[in-house]
C-alpha cells in the first residue's frame, strides 16, 4: 500500500462531520490522503469520536477551531443552519481567504458568499454517499471568484469518484435530485424487490441476496458497457417472456410518470431550501 500523501491543496477543513462528510471523509483517507490533513468541526462528541476512531482525523467542536489554518473549507451542515455557521467563520474568511466548498442541496453560491462576507471563492458540490466507496459522483458549480481554484475543487472531490463541471448554477438542483438523493432511490427499489420476492415466498436471506448482486450485477452492466440503458434492457426482455411481464406492469403503474414526478419534487425542494433559509 502507497504512503499516506499530503493534500496538494493544503489543509482541508469539514465543517460537519455528518453522514455525507463521513462518506468523503472515509473515502478521502482510503485513496491514501493523510488524515493529518483533514481537520473536522462538529458538535456531536459521539460523532467526533467515531471519525477521530475511524479514520485518525483531528476532530474539534466547533467551526473556527477547524477552520483554523485550513486553505479549503468544505462546508457540510445542514441548509438550515448553514447561515448561522457561515456567519461564524465570516471574519475568519475574511483573513484567511479559504476555497469554500459547499455541499447543502440549495443554498446559492451568491448566499455563501454574501454570509461569509463577500468576495469569496465559493465552490458548490454535490456530492453522493458512495463516495465512501471510491464511487461517487460529485457535481460542480464555481463562482467568479472561486473559477482559478476550480482545479483544486476538482481534485479534492475526483479523489472519491469522478466530477461533472456544471455551469449553470440553477441546474445544481437537478444534480442534486438526480445523483444527490439518487443513491437512495436505488435502496428504495432495493427494499420494494427485497419484500416482492419474500411476497413470492423467498427467504429473507435469499431475497437479499439475490436483491443485492443483481442490483450490483446491473449497475456495472450500465457502467462498464458503452450501450444505452434501453438497449441492455431489451436483452433481458424476451418476447412473450417473463421480464416483459413485469415491465409492461411498470408502465401501466405510471413508473416513468413518477420518476419524472419524484425528481421534479426533489428540484423544486432544492429552490425552496434557498428561499427558506434566506
Ligand atoms: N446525506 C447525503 O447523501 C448528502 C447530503 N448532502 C448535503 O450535506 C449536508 C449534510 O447532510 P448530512 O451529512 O446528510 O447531514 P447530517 O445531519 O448527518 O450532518 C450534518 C452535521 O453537521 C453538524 N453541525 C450542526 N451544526 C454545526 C456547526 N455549527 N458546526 C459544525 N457542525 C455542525 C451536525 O451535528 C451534523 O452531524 C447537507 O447540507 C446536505 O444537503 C449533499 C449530498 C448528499
Ligand atoms: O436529502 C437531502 O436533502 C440531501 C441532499 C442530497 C442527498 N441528501
Amino acid at each position: 500500500m502507497s504512503e499516506p500523501s499530503s493534500l496538494p491543496i493544503g489543509p482541508v477543513a469539514f465543517i460537519g462531520g455528518g453522514n455525507m462528510a463521513r462518506s468523503l471523509i472515509g473515502g478521502l483517507v482510503a485513496r491514501g490522503v493523510a488524515a493529518g490533513d483533514i481537520r473536522v468541526a462538529e458538535p456531536v462528541a459521539a460523532l467526533r469520536e467515531a471519525l477521530q476512531r475511524d479514520f485518525g482525523v483531528a476532530c474539534f467542536d466547533n467551526a473556527q477551531a477547524a477552520a483554523d489554518g485550513a486553505s479549503v473549507w468544505l462546508l457540510a451542515v445542514k441548509p438550515q443552519v448553514m447561515r448561522e455557521v457561515c456567519a461564524s467563520l465570516a471574519e475568519q474568511a475574511r483573513a484567511q481567504r479559504p476555497l469554500a466548498i459547499s455541499i447543502a442541496a440549495g443554498i446559492t453560491a451568491s448566499q455563501l458568499d454574501r454570509w461569509l462576507g463577500g468576495e469569496v471563492a465559493v465552490v458548490r458540490a454535490m456530492p453522493n454517499t458512495p463516495a465512501l466507496l471510491g464511487v461517487g459522483i460529485t457535481g460542480l458549480y464555481a463562482n467568479a471568484a472561486a473559477a482559478p481554484r476550480f482545479d483544486q475543487a476538482a481534485g479534492l472531490l475526483d479523489a472519491v469518484g469522478p466530477t461533472v463541471r456544471i455551469d449553470e448554477e440553477t441546474q445544481m438542483d437537478a444534480v442534486t435530485a438526480v445523483s444527490g438523493s439518487g443513491p437512495a432511490y436505488v435502496f428504495l427499489l432495493a427494499e420494494a424487490m427485497q419484500q416482492a420476492g419474500q411476497a413470492q415466498g423467498l427467504s429473507a436471506d435469499a431475497a437479499r441476496a439475490l436483491v443485492r448482486q443483481t442490483l450490483l450485477g446491473a449497475a456495472t452492466m450500465l457502467t462498464q458497457s458503452e450501450e444505452p440503458a434501453e438497449v441492455l434492457r431489451a436483452r433481458v426482455t424476451s418476447p412473450g417472456g417473463t421480464t416483459q411481464a413485469a415491465i409492461k406492469t411498470f408502465e401501466a403503474g405510471g413508473f416513468r410518470d413518477l420518476v419524472d414526478s419524484a425528481i421534479a419534487a426533489a428540484t423544486r425542494r432544492g429552490r425552496e431550501l434557498s428561499a427558506a433559509n434566506e
